[in-house]
């Protein structure tokens, strides 16, 4: 199975991620963002952490315009999976791929540190835990306030969508939403960093589990 993981100036997570996919055992390409094509038989993109374009504007608001994006919405479209984690979830929600947006931090400060989540909803990145389970991963942003209005939230809630929650809010997130799933259930945006909770060195192995879930399930698919 075949992952591409998009780059851009800024970029700080992409070889991570790329290790992570790559230790789940899939194939990874690294993707420059001003290409406009996937490389043939992409089924996963992941677009990574890190502060793309300087952050300048808002936090992922030039790289949803970076000449990649039409491919990787094609890709969505198409029911491909994509995987945004923190500056990647930023860049889904401005590429209009996931509701809502991510706000300053309700503190104002930039905030690193382990956090713990609850998981929720059902799809290819949650199924590797329990249901309901608590599991702890880091967090690192200062744009992780996740708003939507009402409706948006209501109607995530209600179509089961929110993948993560944060058991102990620590940005002002809206219903401590930590990550959210698209329709189809094969778009997830998420603040905290799974790839750096995936390897014994980091000392904290949570994150693993939706790597190797994703990659089996991508796998059989
Ligand atoms: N642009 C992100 C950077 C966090 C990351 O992706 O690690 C922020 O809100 O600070």
């Amino acid at each position: 199975m075949k992952a591409a993981v998009i780059v851009f100036p800024g970029s700080n997570c992409d070889r991570d991620l790329a290790c992570a996919f790559r230790n789940a055992g899939l194939q990874v390409d690294m993707v420059w963002h001003k290409d406009t094509a996937l490389p043939a038989g992409v089924d996963l993109v992941g677009i990574p952490g890190g502060f793309s374009f300087g952050d300048y504007l808002r936090c992922g608001a030039i790289a949803a315009n970076a000449p990649i994006i039409g491919a990787v919405k094609a890709h969505a479209d198409r029911g491909g999976y994509v995987l945004g984690v923190c500056n990647g979830f930023q860049v889904l929600t401005e590429t209009g791929l996931l509701p809502g947006a991510l706000l300053r931090n309700a503190g104002l400060k930039y905030i690193c540190r382990t956090v713990g989540l609850r998981v929720e909803a059902p799809s290819v990145f949650t199924e590797g835990y329990e249901a309901g389970s608590e599991i702890a991963l880091p967090i690192a942003h200062h744009d992780g306030n996740y708003y939507a209005d009402t409706a948006t939230l209501d109607a995530l809630e209600a179509e089961d969508r929110v993948a993560f929650r944060y058991t102990d809010n620590p940005n002002g997130s809206a219903r401590d939403i930590a990550g959210i799933l698209s329709g189809n259930r094969r778009v997830l945006g998420m603040m905290p960093h799974p790839e750096r909770a995936s390897e014994a060195a980091h000392g904290n192995q949570d994150g693993a589990r939706l790597f190797a879930h994703l990659a089996t399930a991508l796998t059989a698919a």
